[in-house]
């Protein structure tokens, strides 16, 4: 039988969400598994919890700020992005609206990538197709 997929929402943190230009990438440094790769900011969303709710409480948690929504990046699965089993992910572009993020848990460095540079951490495995998708979809050519 298969586990039912598990919600992780997670933000695609971006310096202006009308022209993107610099991408936040955090480093995880727990679990030792998944510690010294990059992901977007963000966790699972807990029973009954709206999405967005989830996404705005796991920023405050890891990075210390506010968070303003922009558009979804949706994804294949159900508008969802397939991560690690039972994992699925849900990915918004957002841009911070109060504080200076700071890795406060799960990660031990956050980096503003600049435009044409999001590539050049090593994301988690499942996060690289995302990334291109999001960079097809905001990044001007
Ligand atoms: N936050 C996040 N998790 C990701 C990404 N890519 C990816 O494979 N994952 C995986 C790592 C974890 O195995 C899983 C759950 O994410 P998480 O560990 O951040 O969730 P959480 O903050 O709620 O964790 P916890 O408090 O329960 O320990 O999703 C990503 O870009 N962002």
């Amino acid at each position: 039988m298969t586990a039912a997929p598990v919600l992780v929402v997670a933000a695609a943190l971006v310096d202006d969400l009308a022209a993107p230009s610099a991408l936040l990438a955090a480093r995880r440094c727990t679990p030792a598994a998944l510690a010294g790769r990059w992901e977007f900011p963000g966790g699972k969303v807990e029973p009954g919890e709206p999405p967005r709710d989830a996404l705005r409480r796991e920023i405050r948690e890891e990075l210390g700020v506010e968070i303003r929504l922009g558009a979804e990046l949706v994804g294949p699965a159900e508008g969802a992005w397939p991560l690690a089993r039972p994992y699925v992910l849900r990915l918004w572009l957002a841009a911070v609206v109060g504080g200076t993020p700071r890795p406060l848990v799960e990660h031990d460095e956050l980096r503003w990538l600049p435009a044409g540079r999001w590539h050049d951490v090593p994301w988690l495995d499942a996060d690289l197709p995302i990334l291109t998708a999001l960079v097809g979809a905001v990044v001007p050519r």
